[in-house]
């Protein structure tokens, strides 16, 4: 998968087929809210089990029963690139 960084134009497009994803400070973004904190643990655990298949790692932030994903590419300059639209697409079909 290319690590060319994607356009603002490929990203508002990719974005439409990313619900609850959003374009901030050049990283793909989305926060779930589950049931309680051990149900968050459990999703940020799945989440880095596709992240070690893929080794593209988002950031995964735990705020009691929140997630946070957080995810660009680093070998991209820290820009979005079809590695961080795809895997954005793989974790919400997982969590959804
Ligand atoms: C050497 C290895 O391919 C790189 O460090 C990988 C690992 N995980 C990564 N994760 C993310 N988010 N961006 C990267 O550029 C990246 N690069």
């Amino acid at each position: 998968m290319s690590d060319q960084p994607l356009t603002e134009a490929e990203i508002e497009l990719a974005l439409s087929d990313l619900p609850g994803w959003s374009h901030t400070r050049d990283k793909l973004e989305r926060t779930w809210t589950f049931g309680g904190h051990l149900a968050a643990v459990a999703a940020a655990s799945a989440v880095g089990w596709i992240q070690e298949q893929r080794n593209h790692h988002a950031d995964l932030t735990i705020r009691y029963n929140k997630l946070t994903v957080s995810t660009s590419t680093h070998s991209a300059g820290n820009k979005v690139t079809a590695k961080d639209t795809e895997l954005a697409g793989t974790v919400s079909a997982l969590l959804d």
